[in-house]
């Protein structure tokens, strides 16, 4: 694969976006695509139709409408692991095979209770403020999704505590009053320290435990380490992985801050992009588009970055939301048999909120040596009813696109835009439950399918254990009961030691 993208973008050469789009004006409407309330426009991607026949055949012989049926049928797709990854039967029932249909389920039943709990909570007028404690896949979503939708008239108001900095649940919990806050612990294993921490902190806070919650695939654990009685307790499974999960029970946050409709509605829109990007032919299908542009990036044009901005406020925590789905899943170098995989994988995400951006980063995305490839992503109507500041923010947002793109010549080479960085603009209708969900399962599968091309598992995160594993042992270190082995880390424990 390396060798025929190697190929065509010798053959591009490092001409401008403009002369590719000049030279073929109709790709701006023929590499385009619509599913639903989600538009994308890939026409200024640095390849022309000859690359992205090849980057086609290369999704034919990998065979990615093969690999999106293992993925909805609940094949183990997570080889490392000998586990299915079925978040798509937590939003629809688009296969037949018996563990997807028994995951759809089992994932109806959890949904049930679920609403059964946001509408107790719904109806205890007492019930003001509910605090999310949960880490990674079990607070980035939910918080996302939050931030994205909730509107001033929320039935409650839901705060989110990740870190395990005690300034962060210490801060949130100033402001409010116990007797008024439910809690809700998420956790996949309960066995992530920070989450376990948190969630002692705000169980003794909460003090009466009628109002703590839990979300875990570990019931037994839940209910031994914070006496959280059945009833209140909602399940995961291993079946989902946690950056995948926002679908599930992991959503109560959402359930509880947008109401039990808005929380379908995502589903559902996730649920239609799981429908397109299963049953689309490849030259139709959007996701298959995205990851191929994604590869073409990393492994054609040899970007080491990859950003993502919306032009949009309520989008602002989507670019940590994607850091954590596509390089906790393509941050990989071993194929499934174990070989290198012999080819550069995920590059680094990164991004920021437009128009924001602008002001800070974005002269280096002009004008610096490194041509990052971004994926813009902006709101076609807006909700706030101040026009003149939405046609600013989309002016903006074109005006970023067509100026990387095209550049500017001048003689003067300070005020010289090379131009030719590519980006791909999504474009969403309106930012309803249904248009985020979409988006959100765009890049699931975007990522999923990169992972398919690269022959690694975009299922696993063994990468993440090992620091864990030594922050644990260094915790006697810290209390002054044992001396680290690392001669590095003795010194630095000295100076943090040491009284000044
Ligand atoms: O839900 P939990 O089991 O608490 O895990 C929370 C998070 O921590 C782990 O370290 C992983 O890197 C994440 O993939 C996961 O989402």
């Amino acid at each position: 694969m390396q060798k025929r993208l190697a190929e065509q973008a010798a053959r591009l050469g490092q001409g401008s976006l403009w002369e590719l789009v000049t030279g073929d004006p109709a790709r701006a409407t023929d590499f385009a695509l619509r599913v639903g309330p989600l538009y994308a426009n890939f026409a200024r991607q640095h390849v022309d139709r000859e690359a992205l026949a090849v980057l086609f055949d290369i999704a034919r012989e990998a065979d990615l409408p093969a690999a999106m049926r293992r993925l909805v049928d609940g094949e183990p797709v997570n080889f490392t692991e000998n586990r299915a990854a079925l978040h798509t039967a937590l939003r629809g029932d688009l296969s037949p095979a018996r563990a997807a249909r028994d995951a759809h389920r089992q994932a109806g039943e959890a949904l049930a209770r679920m609403e059964a709990l946001v509408a107790r909570l719904h109806a205890d007028s007492r019930i003001t403020d509910v605090v999310s404690v949960g880490i990674g896949g079990s607070d980035l979503g939910p918080r996302l999704v939050v931030d994205a939708l909730s509107r001033p008239d929320a039935p409650v108001c839901v705060h989110f505590v990740s870190n395990v900095d005690a300034s962060a649940i210490e801060r949130t919990l100033v402001g409010l009053d116990p007797a008024r806050t439910a809690g809700i612990v998420i956790s996949k294993s309960f066995g992530t320290q920070e989450t376990l921490l948190n969630g002692a902190i705000l169980r003794d806070w909460l003090g009466d435990g009628t109002r703590l919650f839990a979300v875990s695939a570990n019931v037994e654990r839940a209910g031994r380490e914070f006496g959280i009685a059945p009833e209140r307790m909602l399940p995961m499974w291993d079946w989902v992985g946690g950056r995948y999960s926002l679908w599930s029970a992991v959503g109560f946050p959402i359930a509880l801050a947008l109401g039990m409709p808005a929380f379908r509605e995502l589903l559902a829109g996730a649920a239609a992009f799981d429908r397109h990007a299963v049953e689309s032919p490849l030259e139709d299908n959007l996701a298959v588009w995205h990851a191929l542009t994604a590869v073409w990036n990393r492994n054609a044009l040899g970007a080491a970055a990859q950003a993502v901005f919306p032009y949009d406020e309520r989008l602002r925590l989507l670019p940590a939301y994607l850091q954590q789905l596509v390089m906790e899943s393509l941050g990989k170098q071993a194929r499934h048999d174990g070989e290198d995989a012999g080819i550069d994988t995920v590059p680094v995400w990164w991004g920021g909120v437009g128009s924001d951006v602008q002001h800070s980063f974005f002269q280096a995305l002009h004008q610096g040596t490194q041509q990052v490839p971004a994926d813009f992503i902006g709101v076609s109507r807006s909700d706030h009813g101040h026009e003149g500041s939405h046609a600013a923010m989309l002016s903006n947002l074109l005006a970023q696109t067509e100026a990387l793109a095209n550049g500017q010549p001048s003689t003067d080479p300070h005020r010289r835009y090379p131009g030719g960085r590519p980006s791909t603009l999504l474009l969403l209708d309106a930012l309803t439950p249904s248009a985020l969900g979409h988006l959100l399962a765009l890049y699931e599968h975007s990522t999923y399918l990169q992972a398919v091309l690269w022959g690694i598992n975009a299922f696993d995160q063994f990468g993440v254990e090992l620091g864990k594993q030594m922050a644990t042992k260094l915790l006697p270190a810290l209390r002054g009961e044992a001396e680290a082995d690392d001669p590095v880390t003795r010194e630095l424990l000295s100076q943090i030691r040491a009284p000044r």
